[in-house]
């Protein structure tokens, strides 16, 4: 049975997987504290479900350090850290650099002052867990997400450091998802194109990050590791 005192952190929550996931949390008996950017309806719903729902812009150091604080108000540990939230934009002419910097921030930053400032509250729970949810595509690349791509992969180099340094107590591993969920503007060429880049060929939704991630919380054997959950695309 989950410790029914240390709640579990997921950044993202308001909807998709971060709010898929938060969902599950909350059904499996764990507390938890969920973060959100946008009103959503999904951030009410998590609220009448008990989570404790915090507002967090990952956009600067500032807004990090904000949520930081509001988080050390309402608890003084954590069964777990899951860092959900995320950008996905490309490389839109102009707007380069703003972009880099939106997905560093909320990408590397966020994780990166998060580990290192929340350990504490981790040290007071056995068992402990950081989660990060990466991309397959740092397997090899994205010439239309470049900046996503590469501060996806530098997210899988912040998994392999905190690994080392935080074990034993804390385990530290990520998921790379390839398509989990289209988005409602992706036209039937776009989903057909992208169903065809795996072996399976589907598009999965929520649960597979969910179920992946209720592995990694219960096996006291994995850390450093990134989880490959792609349908096969590297065998396509
Ligand atoms: N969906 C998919 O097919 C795939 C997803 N992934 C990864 O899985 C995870 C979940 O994906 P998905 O549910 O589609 O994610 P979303 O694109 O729905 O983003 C999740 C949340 O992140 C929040 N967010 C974005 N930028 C910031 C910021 N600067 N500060 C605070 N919150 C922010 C958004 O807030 P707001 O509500 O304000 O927009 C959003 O609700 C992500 O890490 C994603 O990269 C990987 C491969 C495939
Ligand atoms: N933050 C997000 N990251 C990603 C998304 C998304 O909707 N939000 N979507 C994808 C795509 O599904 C891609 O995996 C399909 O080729 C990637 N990352």
């Amino acid at each position: 049975m989950p410790s029914a005192t240390a709640p579990i952190l997921i950044t993202g929550a308001a909807q998709r997987v971060g709010l898929h996931c938060a969902r599950r949390l909350l059904e499996d008996g764990h507390p938890v504290i969920a973060t959100f950017r946008t009103e959503r309806p999904g951030v009410q719903a998590l609220r009448d479900l008990g989570a404790i729902v915090l507002f967090a812009d990952f956009s600067n150091e500032t807004g990090i350090s904000a949520f930081i604080d509001q988080l050390k108000q309402h608890t003084d540990r954590l069964r777990a850290i899951v860092h959900n939230a995320s950008a996905w934009l490309t490389e839109t002419p102009g707007h380069e650099a703003a972009a880099f910097n939106a997905m560093f921030a909320v990408h590397m930053l966020a994780p990166y002052l998060i580990n290192l400032q929340c350990a504490e509250l981790l040290q007071r729970s056995t068992p402990a867990d950081i989660v990060h949810i990466s991309d397959d595509v740092t397997r090899k690349g994205s010439s239309r997400h470049i900046a996503y791509c590469a501060t996806k992969a530098g997210l899988e180099s912040l998994t392999l450091s905190f690994a080392a340094k935080y074990a034993p107590h804390i385990k530290v591993n990520a998921i790379a998802p390839a398509l989990l969920l289209f988005n409602p503007e992706d036209d039937a060429a776009y989903r057909a194109k992208a169903l065809a880049k795996s072996a399976l060929g589907i598009e999965p939704g929520s649960e597979v990050i969910y179920q992946s991630l209720r592995y990694l919380l219960d096996n006291p054997y994995v850390t450093g590791t990134t989880l490959t959950v792609n349908g096969g695309r590297h065998v396509k």
